[in-house]
């Protein structure tokens, strides 16, 4: 247990240890399941990116995100729902927002305020790795839960996607190499991210998602995640026919990060 990520999925483990001892699964669940407001409020992730995309535009899963393992700090400045306001209204699909504390600074509360200060769509970026962690998502808002390959065997993953597809979320499964990519295509959902950073070394290169767009069938919408910083970057995406993408540093680093979003994808 060496690289950031088993580091990461160690501390997960603990994490949701704890938290299954402030709140239980059971109650947890029933909670969740129980609230007719909550499932109403639902707001269609996939659907999002796919209008925008059948609208001639670039689809884009614009993250909240405070700090990262390869990074540091990004945006010490980190107003959530400021941040959230200047995506909507520069043109984002939907919103990524870490609610990972240790690692990405990231916190539960900052999806509820991405949230509530716009219309978008959210997807809880985190390492799932329990049902527990879905529940929690849905009953911070969340519209979407993010699956990496990387850190699962497929019955664990199959049960989350189960999961969050009844309590009415989008899933983005997230895969790296064609082996990821294999295990990713047996799941039922359609959105399918391609990670441009390998998560154990921190490398990024755009090859990632076109080396693999190939095996890729035509009913999966690919999402290319990572790495995406200049107009050059999303050129060479889109005339790839990848016409989702899922940004975060080069929007934080950006005195106004939905300025940053128009000039990047004008
Ligand atoms: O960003 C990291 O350093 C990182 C390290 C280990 C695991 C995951 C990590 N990032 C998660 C992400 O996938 C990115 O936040 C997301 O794709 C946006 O990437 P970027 O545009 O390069 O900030």
């Amino acid at each position: 247990m060496s690289d950031i990520l088993n580091k990461i999925l160690d501390v997960k483990a603990e994490e949701i240890r704890a938290a299954k001892k402030q709140r239980d699964f059971a109650s947890l669940r029933r909670d969740v399941e129980s609230d007719s407001e909550l499932r109403s409020e639902l707001r269609s992730f996939e659907g999002s990116l796919r209008d925008k995309i059948a609208a001639g535009h670039a689809g884009v899963i614009a993250e909240v995100k405070k700090a990262s393992p390869s990074k540091g700090v990004i945006r010490p400045d980190f107003r959530p729902a400021d941040i959230a306001v200047s995506y909507a209204q520069h043109g984002a699909a939907c919103l990524s927002v870490l609610t990972d504390e240790q690692f990405f600074q990231g916190a539960p509360e900052y999806l509820r305020q991405a949230r509530a200060a716009c219309a978008l769509p959210v997807i809880r970026k985190d390492f799932m790795v329990d049902l527990y962690q879905v529940y929690q998502a849905r009953s911070w808002g969340a519209d979407a839960i993010l699956l990496i390959v990387a850190a699962l065997d497929h019955g664990l993953m199959a049960e989350l996607e189960a999961c969050a597809h009844e309590l009415g979320m989008s899933v983005l499964v997230e895969v790296h190499d064609a082996a990821e990519l294999d295990a990713a295509l047996k799941l039922k959902t359609r959105l399918l991210g391609i990670n441009n950073r390998n998560l154990r070394t921190f490398e990024t290169t755009l090859d990632t998602t076109l080396g693999l767009l190939p095996r890729i069938p035509p009913e999966k919408l690919v999402v290319t995640e990572s790495a995406i910083a200049t107009p050059d970057d999303v050129k060479r995406m889109r005339d790839a026919d990848v016409h989702a993408f899922l940004v975060g540093e080069a929007f934080m680093r950006a005195p106004e990060p939905g300025v940053e979003l128009a000039r990047l994808f004008a």
